[in-house]
């Protein structure tokens, strides 16, 4: 865990002299000052994040898998069997991933994760021990190629989300009351269970609260710890990330807890459906990019933002300044 910790703490800046020059740029293009909002911000922290190749050609979807102990408790309306299941879907083009990373001309490239082993039931012991955590995390560092323009994270798992609420609490506190929300789907009696789990589980590992990485090790799953891992390798090559939603976000709280501008180099697709997901974004000080009242996990929203980011650079690059195109600027 001290090499990973290392690796957490150890950080490369972002280009600031790339981020100065879109920033002046911004300035002399043909629009009034800040009138493409959002879009002017995407593209200085592309300029920023992207390294040298400020394009969006090679965009990679990945989705992680894993399987949960938890799911035990009730927690999920659907069986464990439907990761899996899941998984070969995606792998035939069926997913709604296929289709919006399809529209996104992104590569979709899923690794399920030891899904015949599922972690402990985390109420009852830690979900992974360290070397099974340090594998997952491992699995997704490793996930990252090189040469990517941006990386859209997102994952796939029966029961995670009340993996990652617990998440969500042991950082941020205010227990299952806060962030369980209803996942794929969860009635009221399904509520109150999956809020009890997350708060037996509380109980049960209070001692190890104040670690972050032991925080996702004891209460996540294999595809949250691949998901911080990606992340982490992205910030270490220069890639841009997009986060998709709640399980996603949560996966990747713990390196913010351990370092305040560790998530720099990402920004939030989208706010999820899912109750905890808006409160987390606070905590994490990201804004949404969309908010379509999706919840589905997968890298979904992710994949959708793509096009958005790309519209974002065309506008920056291809626009022609005042100069060129004779138009007068704002008198001072
Ligand atoms: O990340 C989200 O915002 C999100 C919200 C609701 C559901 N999900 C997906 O649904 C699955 C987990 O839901 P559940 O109810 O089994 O915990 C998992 O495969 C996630 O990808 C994901
Ligand atoms: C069908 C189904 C598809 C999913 N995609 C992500 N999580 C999911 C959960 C279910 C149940």
């Amino acid at each position: 865990m001290a090499d990973l910790r290392a690796a957490c703490l150890n950080l490369p800046a972002g280009n600031d002299a790339a981020a100065a020059e879109a920033l002046a740029r911004q300035a002399t293009l043909t629009k009034p000052p800040g009138s493409l909002g959002r879009l002017e911000e995407i593209a200085t922290w592309l300029a920023k994040w992207g390294g040298a190749s400020r394009r969006l050609d090679r965009v990679d979807v990945l989705i992680f898998a894993g399987n949960h102990g938890i799911t035990a408790q009730g927690v999920s309306p659907y069986p464990a069997a439907v990761t899996a299941q899941m998984v070969a879907n995606f792998n035939h083009g069926g997913a709604a991933i296929n289709q919006l990373a399809q529209v996104s001309s992104a590569t979709l490239r899923v690794v399920a994760l030891d899904l015949d082993r599922p972690t402990a039931d985390f109420t009852l012991e830690p979900a992974m021990d360290e070397a099974a955590f340090l594998k997952a995390v491992a699995e997704g560092y490793n996930a990252v190629r090189a040469g990517t323009d941006l990386v859209c994270l997102g994952e796939m798992g029966i029961g995670n989300t009340t993996a990652a609420a617990a998440i969500a609490a042991a950082l941020y506190g205010g227990g299952g009351a806060r962030w369980a929300g209803r996942g794929t789907g969860l009635d009221d009696r399904g509520m109150e269970r999956k809020r009890a789990a997350i708060d037996t589980a509380l109980a049960r590992h209070a001692g190890l609260l104040g670690d972050p990485l032991m925080i996702a090790a004891t209460f996540g799953g294999r595809e949250l710890a691949a998901i911080l891992g990606a992340t982490l390798a992205a910030r270490h090559r220069g890639i841009p990330v997009l986060l998709d939603g709640f399980v996603c976000t949560a996966a990747v709280a713990p390196l913010a807890k351990l370092r305040a501008d560790a998530l720099d180099h990402t920004q939030a697709a989208h706010v999820s459906a899912e109750a905890g997901h808006r409160a987390l974004l606070g905590e994490l000080k990201l804004q949404p990019l969309l908010d379509l009242g999706m919840r589905l996990g997968e890298g979904s929203g992710a994949a959708l933002a793509v096009p958005m980011l790309r519209a974002a650079l065309a506008c920056h690059t291809g626009m022609a300044t005042f100069a060129e195109a004779g138009v007068a600027g704002k008198p001072h």
